[in-house]
């Protein structure tokens, strides 16, 4: 029974030589039992983690209690290829240890008993639900048309840049911005032109901002831009790239040139604010006096 049961079995005496080694051991190392046999397992597996498993061992021998690890905290122990038909998703064969003391006529512990347990089913089946659920998390923070953040999950961002400017009284500043006469862009080429306005918007930001910068798609055609360590005035240089090459680069959809230019409000964060809110407003406030003051220019709440 013990030669075929589905689970490796390897006996140790105090000196690690091997005095059993499974059908198991034999089929997925490839060395016979022959072979294995009062062998020392540290020799004829130069690749074990020898430190940490003779520690395992010892307190089994020495406590006279079982030793675990599991694949989440040690992938394997024994490097196995991994022959899984159905899943065929990792290379390498995941493992559950056990050591469990095995004691003499006169109750000491004479031997450890290592079980080695295939998990590569379960390993790879919850690795691959957490992926799926990594995934999922990212999907719903963004924002489908462009790939920037979606307005919950900016917002989520803004609140944190707040309180965090909040404490520590660091610069940051908030930059709305908003495509001008954008139903104009839908009416005349259509809403897929429009939508494709929206995508080149959202490629043109993230290649202009920095790494730190948090951007996000507000509304329909309204965006927004977190720059933390950053005054008005250099936030306003930004704007203004941002806004002089959106103004000379025009899109064009099914062979049509689509110009278009976008109008820009900025607000520094300073400990007057009440909340996020009011962070945002302003920032709104700001966009609409460039909009009142002719549409493609910046304004800085305030100025
Ligand atoms: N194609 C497309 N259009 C959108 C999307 N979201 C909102 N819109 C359109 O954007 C337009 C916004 O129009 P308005 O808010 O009147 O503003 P505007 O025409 O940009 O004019 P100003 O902001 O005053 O310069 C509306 O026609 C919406 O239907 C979207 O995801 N795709």
């Amino acid at each position: 029974m013990l030669q075929t049961v589905d689970v490796g079995l390897v006996v140790l005496d105090r000196n690690h030589k091997i005095q059993l080694w499974n059908s198991f051991m034999e089929n997925h190392s490839g060395i016979r039992t022959s072979q294995a046999r009062e062998k020392n397992l540290f020799t004829q597996f130069p690749d074990l983690p020898e430190a940490w498993l003779k520690q395992k061992i010892e307190s089994v021998f020495s406590l006279d209690s079982r030793a675990y690890s599991t694949w989440e905290q040690r992938p394997y122990l024994f490097k196995f290829k991994s022959y899984r038909p159905l899943t065929g998703k990792s290379e390498f064969m995941y493992q559950n240890i056990t050591i469990i003391p095995l004691t003499g006529i006169d109750k000491s512990v004479s031997h450890a008993c290592i079980l080695v347990y295939d998990v590569t089913d379960i390993a790879t089946s919850k690795l691959e639900l957490e992926q799926a659920n990594q995934e999922l998390a990212r999907l719903s923070r963004t924002d489908r048309l462009t790939g920037l953040n979606n307005r919950g999950h900016w917002e989520e961002s803004l609140t944190q840049e707040f309180r965090r400017c909040k404490r520590t009284g660091e610069k940051s500043s908030l930059i709305m911005f908003d495509i001008d006469h954008f139903k104009k862009v839908n009416d005349t080429y259509g809403h897929q032109a429009g939508d494709e306005v929206i995508r080149v918007v959202a490629h043109s930001l993230l290649q202009m901002q920095r790494e730190t910068d948090i951007s996000g798609r507000y509304g329909g055609e309204e965006f927004g831009i977190i720059l933390p360590d950053t005054g008005s005035e250099e936030a306003f240089v930004m704007a203004e790239r941002l806004r002089q090459h959106i103004e000379a680069s025009p899109v064009t959809y099914e062979d049509q040139m689509i110009a278009f230019t976008i109008s820009l409000g900025i607000r520094e964060f300073d400990s007057s604010l009440n909340d996020h809110t009011q962070w945002l407003e302003h920032s709104d406030q700001a966009l609409y006096q460039s909009k009142r003051g002719g549409r493609n220019q910046t304004t800085i709440f305030g100025k």
